[in-house]
């Protein structure tokens, strides 16, 4: 019943990462979803980890974008291109022989059927034999182990570059959900803005991420820290060094971290109650990068008294269960039936 071969192919197509998962051989690849293209000649020029060191650095003639960005595809052309080249390292990191694979990709939930149907051309186009898709909240949740195929409720979080997006799932399937547009570049765009504002210091995207990383929180924990970053003056035109807390960054992150909890008391809201009773066991457990800021947890659990788990690897999460799903192949096919 589950009969594919053992080159078939998942892919997380994230905003922010796209890895890629080969049966029987795990992760394979992880590298950012970025996109380094000539606006002359529309060729390709870098993809992945080539392209992200291009951000902000590119001559007038190479603009490095993310086709993902916002959780869907902006930009169908780029996307294709950046398959194909996830594809042709796959092939590479698999060795041996290689026949056209079947490939489950995995997209935000929510994502209209015009955009599934662009990822499953995209899909074919770049080389897949076949092509699916899995929701991301559902491999998030198979990623972290959730007993999602029994009849109990699970609820995942999983907190993105461009999306957050909130299920409960029980029996296989998933029974009430909110995605919001909101995720760590949400949180890079805020620490820009908030650094705008009060230095005059304009920093860029990968500076704003690495705060973030280092010391940013959704709640200050006792001891705050402080970190020191370079940026350009807005007044005088030059660069300039400031140092920041991590108060002040927790500050600047407030708003992400509330829409962020309000989707979950969102989802909460919706969720029937025998469910809800099984969530207040088992507990909420969080996936996707953005699982990893400082305290996220903490503060998701205090907001619905509810205790609140990181997954185990959570930027592996959704990846590992499309991976997963090849697995369950049969049953996704017959979901996306419905
Ligand atoms: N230690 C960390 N603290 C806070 N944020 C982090 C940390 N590590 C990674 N991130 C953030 O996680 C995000 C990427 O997460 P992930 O790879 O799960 O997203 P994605 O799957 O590509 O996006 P999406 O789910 O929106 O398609 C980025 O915004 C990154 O800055």
């Amino acid at each position: 019943m589950f009969g594919l071969g053992s080159k078939d192919v998942g892919i997380d197509l994230g905003t922010a990462n796209t890895l890629v998962f080969i049966k029987g051989k795990g992760i394979v690849l992880r590298e950012p979803s970025v996109v380094a293209k000539n606006v002359q000649t529309g060729d390709i020029v870098a993809v992945g980890n080539d392209a992200k060191n291009m951000i902000g650095r590119t001559p007038g003639s190479i603009v490095a974008t993310r086709p993902m960005k916002d959780g869907v595809i902006a930009d169908f052309e780029t996307t294709t291109k950046m398959i194909e080249y996830y594809l042709k390292e796959a092939q590479k990191a698999s060795g041996g022989s290689w026949k056209k694979p079947n490939v489950m990709i995995c997209v935000p939930y929510g994502i209209t059927s015009v955009e599934q149907r662009a990822v499953i051309d995209a899909s074919r186009h770049a080389g897949a034999k076949d092509a699916f898709t899995i929701e991301e909240p559902f491999a998030a949740a198979i990623g972290a182990n959730l007993p999602v195929w029994e009849p109990t409720g699970s609820m995942v979080v999983d907190i993105g570059g461009g999306t957050t997006e909130v299920a409960v799932i029980s029996l296989g399937g998933i029974v009430t959900s909110e995605s919001i547009r909101v995720g760590g570049d949400a949180m890079d765009g805020a620490i820009i803005t908030y650094i705008r504002k009060t230095y005059n210091l304009t920093i860029g995207e990968r500076t704003a991420e690495q705060i973030k990383i280092e010391i940013g929180s959704a709640k200050v924990a006792d001891k705050p820290e402080k970190m020191e970053i370079r940026g350009r003056d807005l007044l005088t035109g030059l660069p300039k060094t400031i140092e920041i807390s991590s108060e002040e960054i927790a500050e600047a992150l407030k708003e992400a971290i509330t829409a962020i909890v309000d989707g979950v008391k969102k989802t909460l809201e919706t969720t029937p109650p025998e469910l809800s009773a099984d969530v207040m066991e088992r507990g909420i457990v969080l996936t996707g990068g953005g699982a990893l800021l400082s305290n996220l947890d903490k503060v998701i659990s205090e907001q619905t008294n509810m205790p609140v788990f990181i997954a185990d690897d959570p930027l592996d999460c959704v990846a590992i269960g499309t991976g997963k799903a090849l697995d369950n192949f049969d049953v996704i096919k017959k979901q996306q039936a419905r």
